[in-house]
């Protein structure tokens, strides 16, 4: 394969090119990605848009796959200069077994990079999270931390446990040498929460506030906030990164860094509000409208009926114990690691994110 300094032109391959994030990395990809010559979009469940970029300058290879197929993983890395690693399991619900979610993040993630060592792809990029880090079980804050916080990440939780062990695979397999006997050179980005177009979290409490009368009920205190961060600005930091990982190597080299912008630090609904009141939707309730140990208590009983109900049919509501204590635990960023380290500033401002989601939702089918 040739090396990236050899070539200008540049293979770059999208693991989970079809989710909510990846789609806008590979429409930014394609937009601002000068040097690339072909793109692969490998996911399990290829959307039907890709369709339509496939009329482009870029070659565009749509490939239907499963990242704990280590053969299929390897088919696809063949001849990438870059891996763009996105594919997961997001799941905090309970929607799918821990077993699955372990397979899909850490197996999956670990298919990736031997495929890079043995295929001799030598740069990976891996989406990793800020649930890495926490917010913890004990409800510490994170307040206006950075990736040098000093911090208790305990991982009780299959999700946050997955992507913490796949992490720490991609880190360790930095300068691992690959096939031709160059070092591998991988970094992780660690997004907040994040928000914007294709948002199915927003959307269902969008649909839930409409189903309650245009209402949504204050249950978490406008006190505890939370990091969120607007796709198109992880889209940018994740082709930045790529393409300064080449530059940069010995800096970027099996180094993270949290996605962040310029998005208020507000509450979890508070934050949401500043979407979905423009498009209807009321908070009601300045303070909690239910005592926390009662909410406590309705999650518990989410949790037992789910496990109850399993046999015959999923119940997987927002509220369970894990999604509680994520909710209402601050845990917010404040770092310039990635500008510092590969020029990162955001693309969108505040403003234009906000806009740019408001415009989302009122374009959702049924919006008020
Ligand atoms: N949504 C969020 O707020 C955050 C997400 N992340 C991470 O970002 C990444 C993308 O998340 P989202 O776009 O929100 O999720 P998503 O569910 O919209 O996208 C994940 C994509 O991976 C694909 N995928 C799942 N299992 C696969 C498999 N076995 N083989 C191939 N493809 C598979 C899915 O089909 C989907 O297209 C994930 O790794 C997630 O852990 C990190 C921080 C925050
Ligand atoms: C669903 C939660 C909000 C509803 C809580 C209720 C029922 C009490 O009102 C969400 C609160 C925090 C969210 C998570 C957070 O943004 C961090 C994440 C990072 C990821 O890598 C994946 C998504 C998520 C776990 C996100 C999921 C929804 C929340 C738990």
């Amino acid at each position: 394969m040739a090396s990236s300094t050899q070539a200008q032109k540049l293979v770059y391959l999208v693991t989970g090119g079809c989710g909510f994030l990846g789609e806008h990395v590979v429409r930014m990809l394609l937009q601002r990605e000068p040097q690339l010559q072909e793109l692969r979009i490998f996911d399990l469940h290829l959307g039907p848009w890709l369709e339509e970029l496939k009329t482009g300058p870029v070659q565009v290879t749509a490939i239907q796959g499963d990242v704990t197929q280590a053969h299929e993983v390897t088919a696809a890395v063949a001849g990438a200069h870059v891996v763009i690693h996105i594919a997961g399991l997001v799941d905090v619900f309970g929607r799918a077994s821990p077993k699955t979610i372990h397979e899909v993040n850490v197996q999956g993630t670990q298919n990736v990079i031997e495929a890079c060592v043995q295929t001799g792809t030598q740069f990976l990029v891996y989406t990793s999270s800020m649930e890495v880090v926490g917010p913890n079980i004990k409800g510490h804050p994170f307040y206006r931390g950075n990736e040098d916080t000093p911090y208790e990440a305990v991982h009780k939780h299959p999700y946050p446990r997955s992507k913490a062990l796949a992490e720490r695979l991609v880190l360790e397999a930095n300068g691992r040498k690959v096939h031709g006997g160059l070092p591998l050179v991988t970094c992780a980005l660690r997004p907040t929460g994040i928000y914007g177009e294709g948002h199915q979290i927003m959307k269902d409490i969008y649909y839930q506030g409409l189903r309650l009368g245009g209402r949504l009920f204050r249950v978490i205190p406008t006190s505890v906030e939370h990091g969120r961060v607007y796709v198109g600005n992880v889209a940018w930091m994740h082709v930045l990164v790529a393409r300064e990982l080449k530059q940069r190597a010995a800096l970027m080299g099996g180094q993270v860094y949290f996605c962040y912008d310029k998005s208020p630090y507000k509450s979890y609904m508070d934050f949401n509000m500043e979407f979905l009141g423009p498009c209807g939707l009321r908070l009601v309730g300045t303070r909690p409208l239910l005592p926390y140990w009662l909410l406590v208590l309705l999650a518990t009983l989410n949790a037992l009926l789910q496990w109850l109900l399993r046999p015959l049919l999923l119940y997987a509501p927002l509220l369970n114990p894990y999604t509680l204590a994520m909710a209402n635990t601050t845990f917010t960023v404040s770092t310039n690691k990635a500008q510092r380290h590969f020029g990162y500033e955001p693309l969108f401002s505040w403003e234009d994110s906000r806009t740019r989601t408001i415009h989302w939702v009122q374009a959702l089918e049924g919006s008020a």
